[in-house]
């Protein structure tokens, strides 16, 4: 554990930005809830008043996650899969089903990836990273709209991607499953409007999680440096958008992108490994 991120007691002193009760009689659905943005965003979903699905592979983290919002006395189911697999994630839908029945609000944040640069990055590295960002995405994607046109009413997700449009050095694997995630849900907010399915997406700039651990010290003080704004996001600050998104406030948005990114989307590169000297401005020659 570094000084990334929030811990559980930092995060229930903090308030989210929308109304007490926003989403009350509601069951929220996130994955990743084990740590770092997607245990804030368990914090936030539990104390706007909503049935808290938690999902990740490691269950002691989700339980942990659970133990922690237990404060706020949501309803919690605590269930473990790794979203790669298809059938667990059918599986996952069926125990929130007997629990709480449909989910209302589904919210893909689980993912990751290695810093590597592109050309040396191993298949089975890129395997792992599109199979997680992208596949395991989509299956959650896929069960939640059959679930809810197979019970007549519509849904909402939000998927956390990144900031993909000028490229991330650095993470070439997760720039395509991202980018492919923005395109899918573009095009089955598209198809799936007709069944009351919303789909958007929350692209985080670079933000205090204990996720930054991966990258080397060196490239995560760098990151800080990389937005208008000259500082890493907080959880809190994803949350709240996560949650506006995801809930009713934002009922005539779809298959939108929100940047939560101080800027980085129009200023600032963003290498998450060491820069190469042919982009360092003092390497011109006078
Ligand atoms: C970028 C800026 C913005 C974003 C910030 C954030 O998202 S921060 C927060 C985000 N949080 C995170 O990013 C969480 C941390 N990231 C992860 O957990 C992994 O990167 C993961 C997403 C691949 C996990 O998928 P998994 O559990 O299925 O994977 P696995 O462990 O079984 O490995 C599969 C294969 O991948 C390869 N490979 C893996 N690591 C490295 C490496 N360091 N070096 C080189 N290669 C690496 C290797 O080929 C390995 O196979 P091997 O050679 O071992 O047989
Ligand atoms: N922090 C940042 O600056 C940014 C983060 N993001 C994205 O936001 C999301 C959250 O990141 P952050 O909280 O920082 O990082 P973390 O590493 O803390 O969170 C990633 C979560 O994903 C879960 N996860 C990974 N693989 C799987 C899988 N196959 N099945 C189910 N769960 C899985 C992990 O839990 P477990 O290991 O238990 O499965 C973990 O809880 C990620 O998708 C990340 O890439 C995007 C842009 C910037």
């Amino acid at each position: 554990m570094t000084g990334y991120g929030r811990d559980d007691d930092a995060l229930a002193a903090l308030t989210p930005a929308l109304r007490e009760g926003y989403f009350a009689g509601q069951t929220v659905l996130i994955t990743g809830a084990g740590s770092g943005l997607g245990r804030g965003l368990a914090h936030w979903a539990a104390r706007l008043g909503a049935n808290v699905v938690l999902c990740g592979r490691k269950v002691d983290r989700l339980e942990d996650t659970a133990a922690a919002i237990g404060r706020y006395n949501a309803q919690v189911l605590v269930h473990p899969l790794t979203i790669r697999d298809p059938e667990a994630v059918q599986d996952l839908f069926s125990a929130v089903a007997a629990r709480f029945g449909c989910a209302d609000i589904v919210i893909n944040n689980a993912g990751g990836q290695f810093p590597s640069a592109a050309i040396d990055i191993p298949p089975k590295g890129w395997h792992a990273v599109i199979d997680t960002n992208l596949g395991g995405t989509w299956h959650m994607m896929q069960e939640a709209a059959r679930r809810w046109r197979d019970a007549g009413r519509g849904g909402s997700i939000v998927n956390v991607v990144a900031v993909t449009g000028r490229g991330m050095p650095g993470v070439a694997h997760t720039a395509a499953a991202r980018a492919g995630v923005i395109a899918l849900s573009k095009t089955v907010a598209i198809e799936w409007a007709p069944l009351g399915i919303r789909i958007n997406c929350v692209a985080p700039g670079l933000i205090s999680t204990t996720g930054m651990n991966v990258y080397d010290p060196r490239a995560v003080r760098a990151m800080t440096r990389t937005n208008v704004m000259q500082r890493f996001g907080q959880i809190e600050e994803i949350a709240d958008t996560v949650c506006f998104v995801g809930g009713n406030a934002s009922q005539f948005m779809t298959g939108e992108v929100v940047h939560v990114d101080g800027g980085n989307q129009i200023w600032g590169d963003q290498w998450t490994i060491d820069k190469p000297d042919y982009f360092k401005v003092d390497s011109i020659d006078d």
